[in-house]
Order: C-alpha cells, then structure tokens, then sequence
C-alpha cells in the first residue's frame, strides 16, 4: 500500500508547487494511473515514491513506513521502474539488461538464468531467441517488453511506469496494454503508471488520480465512478464527450447477461473477452443487430445491439 500524505514538491528557482498537498492511497495490488494535462506533476509525483525526487513537504508511506526509513538506493532496488525512453543499456545483451537489479542484489548465475528466461516467456519473447540479442536488434515493441521485464526482474511488490508504452503505434499499443493486464492478473503488483492518455487511464487503471496544471488532485476515483459522474467541469473535458462509449469499454461482453442463443445461423460472432464497446462496433460493421457469443467452451449467448443500448441508458452493468 502506498499512501501520500500532503506531498508537495517545490523546485528549487520555481515560486510555484510542481505538486501540492496530494493526499492519496493505493491499496495493494492495484493499478493507479496518474493522469493529467502536460506539467501538472505526473512525473513528479510517480518519482517522490522512489525518492528519485524528494518531496518538499509531507511523506510517502510504504506499507504504513515512511519511505525514508531506509536509503534512497535500497529502495530503489525493491521498486521496479519502467519509462517511456525504455534505457535499455545498448551494449548489452537483452538477458544482461532484465539481470541488471538480481546482478545488484547478487544472485547466482542459475537463479539470473532462470529469472530471465521466465519473464522473457511472461512478455511474450522467445528466450532461445531473443536473450543474446542487442537492444537495437528488436523492434520497438519489442524493447518495451524487455523494459517491463527488466522491471519485473526482482519480483519487486511495487512497480512504477512512466508511460512505458508511448513509443509505439497504436496496434502495438493496445497489445502490450492487454499483455499488461493479463500479467498483472497473476502477478497483481501495486502499480503507478503515469500516462498522459485518458484512455489508456481507463483501461488499465483500478483508479485513476487526476492532476491539474499546479499539480494538484482533481479526482481521485475508479474509472467507472469518473465516467458516470464526473464532479467537476475540468474531469469533465479532460475525460472527454464521448463517455458513454468509454464506459462501454471497461465491460466485458462475458459480464454481462446475455439473450439465450436462438440457433440463428450467420450472425457474427461475438468473442465474450471483448469489451461491449468493441462488440457495439463489430455489430455495426457487420450491419447486425445481434451476434453470438462464443467462449472456450462454445457458444455462450446472444448480445443485441438494443441489449447494449438499454444498458447504457439505464446505467445497469454488473460493473455498477
Ligand atoms: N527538475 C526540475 N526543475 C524545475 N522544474 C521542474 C523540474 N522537473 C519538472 N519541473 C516542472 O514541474 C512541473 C511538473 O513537471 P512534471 O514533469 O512532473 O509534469 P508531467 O505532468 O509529468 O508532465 P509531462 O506530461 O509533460 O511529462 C512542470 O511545470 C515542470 O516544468
């Protein structure tokens, strides 16, 4: 659990707080996503939690202990840390990059070995493949993977990301997003991502903290509450108009009830891990009012576009 305690952050030559007086906590195993305008203190606040930057005032807590009981370095080596400009080392392997924190803590050559190649498989690399390949042999993509990985490495309890996936197109995006969440699944670290796209904040966020210009915290909340009920003019525009879709993706077509499937033959098919909002627009690509519903097991139902449509009107998803 992390919790900031009336945090704020002056630089020195600057009259104005980049952060001022956050006061938030992330209960353990979930994702928050520091969201927010260009400067309003994203990067700011993620780095008072490792002590990359120190707070001007007030104190993060680490499961209920100050994070200045023990050195800047140590705690270093117990958060993971992943960014946008990946910083993978270039004249080193990509097995010797994710080793970079065990080699610190002194592991044994088996125990690296094994490490690397397990997390190589959980980011969706080939080990045999990829681990004796330099940085500038693998695509993008493929370096934001090992940047995750790396920071994944000593199995740390806390991991912190700044916008470790803005460096790709956004098929690939949308891929490493989805990887993510199907990792940290099993894995269920406590995560601080920051991100400047409120997109991505709602898909990935258990809650999202919103900052304004002047760092300071507009909302903190779950994406579901944010979407339904914005509180607020400057939430409102920075979430933007389209709402109702937004909400639309953070439901899964499998959580939802669904028709009982009639044996219509042609209709599309409707995997049940698709989000509602994806379903809504493969239904209207398709020109169909209605799609099966298919999952591991077969068939699972039947979803309506009028189905989706009730649902957003009357604001019943399970997820309420
Ligand atoms: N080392 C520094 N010295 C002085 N001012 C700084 C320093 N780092 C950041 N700032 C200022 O503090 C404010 C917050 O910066 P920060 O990088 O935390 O914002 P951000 O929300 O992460 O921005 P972005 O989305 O553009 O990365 C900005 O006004 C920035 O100019």
């Amino acid at each position: 659990m992390i919790e900031f305690r009336e945090v704020s952050k002056v630089y020195p030559d600057s009259d104005a707080p980049a952060v001022r007086e956050l006061s938030f906590t992330i209960p353990d195993g979930e994702i928050c996503v520091l969201v927010g305008p260009s400067g309003c203190g994203k990067t700011t606040t993620m780095r008072m939690v490792n002590r990359l930057i120190e707070p001007s005032s007030g104190e993060i807590l680490i499961d209920g202990e100050p994070n200045t009981a023990m050195s800047g370095t140590e705690l270093r080596r117990s958060i993971g840390y992943a960014i946008q400009q990946i910083g993978l080392f270039p004249h080193r392997t990509i097995a010797e990059n994710i080793a970079t924190v065990p080699a610190l803590l002194n592991w044994s050559r088996d125990r690296i070995r094994s490490r690397v190649d397990e997390l190589l498989e959980l980011v969706g690399l080939e080990p045999d493949r990829y681990r004796d390949r330099y940085p500038a042999e693998l695509s993008g993509g493929q370096q934001q993977r090992v940047g995750v990985a790396r920071a994944m490495a000593a199995d740390p309890p806390i991991m912190l990301m700044d916008e470790p996936f803005g460096a790709v197109d956004p098929i690939t995006r949308e891929r490493l997003q989805d990887e993510f969440l199907n990792i940290q699944q099993n894995i269920r670290k406590t995560v601080v991502f920051v991100t400047h796209d409120i997109d991505e904040a709602i898909k990935l966020g258990d809650r999202i903290a919103i900052l304004e210009q002047g760092g300071t915290l507009a909302r903190y909340d779950t994406p579901e509450n944010i979407l339904s009920e914005p509180g607020s003019e400057f939430v409102a525009s920075f979430i933007g108009g389209d709402r109702v879709l937004k909400r639309l993706s953070l439901t899964r077509v499998g959580e939802v009830e669904l028709e009982p499937p009639n044996g219509e033959k042609d209709l599309p098919r409707i995997d049940e891990r698709m989000t509602l909002r994806d379903a809504l627009s493969e239904l209207l690509g398709r020109g169909a009012g209605k799609g099966v519903v298919t999952g591991d097991g077969g068939v699972r139902g039947a979803i309506s576009i009028d189905a989706i449509r009730e649902m957003f009107r009357t604001g019943e998803t399970p997820r309420d």
